[in-house]
């Protein structure tokens, strides 16, 4: 049964969050800090930055029912596909209706809940194959299930037509850049995942004068407590994170239940760090990360997972550490990235790109980046990154 609770979150929420993740999940896992020696907290109570912050709070709001309302589309369409309601792009990636009906509606809800003249986002499907004849019946399927979605969520009056439904997608063409805000969407990230069951996630960052300043990352599939060490980690309502840029990462159920605060782990010992990966080879290397957990030390197999939920799984410390190494000419997007990004970032954790270099949002709808991304604690950034050197150069003399 779908839930008819309007989702809109208010910032009132915030004063039920409990201290620590622990508090709030009861959660597992033996690797994340004793106390919350965050670096934000200034006060007594980890929210008083979030109480008188007023900078992105309406946007933050604005994203958590975007991100949260396109995650009940995809939920629905999952539990229904449909073989014509998957299309290959012409890049020959899979695209699906609920990409197009997810970005529709993060479209619509944050136009409609943060009216402005220079809505700006950068969004990684568009309208075109739509508009074309064999798109029609793809189109009114996504036409119904964004209705049906609003309908069941009740805050919004509207009833959209096909025509607003490609404008919605269509408003996601924006190039971004290092000047004025941009709003930076993956309807789907892990459409693979989608397609196979397993994780997926809707996320949703903003571009502040080429910085990420906020994110929401909501994967349907990853349960609320801790996966680590655990085989069947797709499981119950899924998971909603967010942070705002200075103010720490949250976690709470996709049913709404009350946010709790997140680090990454605190391990400093590489042996025990286990670490995640794309569950697809073609996206990474998995010969090379291999080779670089190796020199780490680490013990556990890789957690091969698909999304963005690995940053959303590691800034809780469920793992320690993120490897991702595309193969050769691949060219990273800023939407594969910027929400997870601040979400680790927030927590506590490091992204950087193969040399060390921070990620550059500024660039358009790419990341130039040197190699490949790794992420993981402050303590073992170094010592990642020298294996990440080593691993390099030998891939290179081995030629
Ligand atoms: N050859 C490739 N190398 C690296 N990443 C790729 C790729 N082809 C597609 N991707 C990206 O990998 C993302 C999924 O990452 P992961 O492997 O972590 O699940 C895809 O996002 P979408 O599913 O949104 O298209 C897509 O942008
Ligand atoms: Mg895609
Ligand atoms: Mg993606
Ligand atoms: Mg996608």
């Amino acid at each position: 049964m779908e839930s008819k609770r309007p989702l809109y979150i208010a910032d009132a929420d915030f004063d039920s969050i409990p201290e620590t993740a622990e508090e709030g999940a009861g959660r597992e896992g033996n690797n994340r800090r004793s106390g919350q020696e965050g670096r934000h907290q200034t006060s007594s109570s980890p929210f008083a930055a979030l109480s008188t912050m007023s900078t992105y709070d309406q946007e933050l709001a604005a994203a958590r029912k975007a991100a949260s309302l396109a995650a009940r589309l995809c939920q629905k369409v999952q539990r229904a596909l449909l073989q014509s309601d998957v299309q290959s792009k012409s890049d020959k990636t899979p695209v699906t209706v609920a990409d197009y009906g997810s970005q529709a509606l993060v479209s619509f809800i944050l136009q409609r809940e943060l009216p402005s003249e220079n809505f700006s986002l950068v969004a990684e499907e568009d309208s075109g194959d739509l508009r074309t004849a064999s798109g029609t019946e793809t189109l009114r399927r996504i036409t119904e299930v964004v209705n049906e979605t609003l309908a069941n969520d009740g805050s919004y009056s509207s009833t959209l037509s096909a025509e607003d439904i490609l404008a919605a997608i269509d408003s996601g063409k924006s190039e971004g850049g290092p000047v004025g805000r941009h709003w930076v969407l993956d309807p789907i990230d892990g459409t693979k995942g989608f397609l196979r069951g397993d994780q997926y996630a809707i996320a949703l960052g903003l571009l502040d004068e080429g910085k990420v300043v906020l994110g929401v990352l909501a994967c349907p599939n990853l349960p609320l407590a801790s996966i680590a060490g655990k085989e069947d980690s797709n499981k119950g309502v899924g998971c909603l994170f967010f942070a705002k840029i200075g103010s720490g990462t949250y976690m709470q159920s996709l049913d709404g239940s009350s946010p709790v605060k997140v680090n990454v782990s605190a391990t400093e010992n590489t042996e025990d760090a286990s670490f995640f990966e794309s569950y697809e080879a073609a996206h990474s290397m998995h010969d090379l990360t291999s080779s670089i957990a190796k020199k780490l030390g680490v013990k556990a197999p890789p957690v091969r997972m698909d999304s963005q939920a690995k940053y959303g799984a590691l800034s809780r410390g469920d793992g320690a550490i993120y490897m991702r190494f595309p193969h050769k000419g691949y060219r990273e997007k800023i939407w594969d990235h910027a929400a997870g990004c601040i979400v680790v970032t927030e927590a506590g954790g490091v992204v950087t790109d193969a040399s060390g270099q921070p990620l550059d949002f500024s660039k358009g709808r790419h990341l130039n980046l040197d190699t490949g991304i790794v992420v993981t604690n402050q303590k073992l950034m170094p010592l990642l990154l020298k294996a990440v050197r080593e691993s390099l150069e030998e891939q290179v003399s081995s030629l």
